[in-house]
């Protein structure tokens, strides 16, 4: 038991799926997993432990943001030493080839901040994906029929952008979305060694304009819980 979740050691398994909202934790854990147990419900970012393909797996929330992720994923790694982490979020596409629905997987992931930016000081460093889970995730992708985008990402600290020419260069610079989790995430596991990835689907577009509703991001994105899962037992 830690201080944001309340799970036995032991109740959390080595792999662990990281939606930001804790109601697609919910829903994927019902619909994925076999006999899925509530392992977390403080602060309400609930937390499942259940079976996929005979593989034990917890689908754990990490709330909106890098401080968020920051807090769950350092304690799932150096609390229940959890080895592999796939984030599993919604993302804003940021080129006109990746659509809504289209699943991005995040070969890298830059920001201009990071709760770990403090140690780096002047050093510019480049939070990039586990390639064993990437290329595996690549591989589960092309036996579906939902668009697939490898690329770079852009990990933000806010939601409501002032910064529409630094859009303007991260599109002109090949970025395929926009999230707010997957940087820390990257940096977290190159630190402690352990394996991480972040598939997203894209439920809006800076671009057009288009948006999926709360309720589409909470409950539809499968083809992105599928991938993940396969990757992470390839
Ligand atoms: O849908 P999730 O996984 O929360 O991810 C995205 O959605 C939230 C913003 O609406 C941020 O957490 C962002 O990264
Ligand atoms: O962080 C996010 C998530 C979804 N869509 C966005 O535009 N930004």
């Amino acid at each position: 038991m830690t201080i944001h979740i309340g799970a036995e050691k032991g109740q959390i398994a080595d792999t662990v799926l990281m939606p930001g909202d804790p109601y697609r934790a919910k829903w994927a854990a019902e619909r994925f997993l076999t006999d899925p147990t509530c392992i977390n419900e403080t602060r309400g970012m609930l937390g499942f432990t259940g079976m996929w393909n005979g593989n034990r797996v917890t689908i754990q929330g990490s709330g909106m943001g890098m401080p968020s992720m920051s807090i769950y994923a350092n304690e799932l790694i150096r609390d229940f030493d959890v080895q592999t982490l796939i984030r599993v979020g919604s993302c804003g596409g940021m080129q006109p080839q990746v659509k809504v629905r289209d699943v991005i997987l995040a070969m890298t992931a830059s920001t201009v901040s990071t709760p770990s930016s403090t140690i780096f000081r002047e050093f510019n460093y480049a939070p990039c994906a586990d390639y064993g889970l990437l290329s595996a995730a690549a591989q589960a992708a092309q036996d579906r029929s939902v668009g697939v985008h490898v690329g770079g990402i852009y990990s933000s600290d806010t939601f409501y952008n002032e910064r529409p020419d630094l859009n303007e260069q991260m599109t002109r610079h090949g970025i395929l979305g926009v999230e707010m989790e997957a940087a820390e995430l990257y940096t977290l596991a190159a630190r402690y060694g352990r394996r991480a990835l972040a598939v997203l689907t894209v439920s809006d577009h800076l671009q057009t304009g288009e948006a999926l509703p709360a309720e589409d991001r909470e409950r539809s994105f499968a083809d992105m819980i599928e991938i993940a899962l396969n990757a992470a037992f390839a």
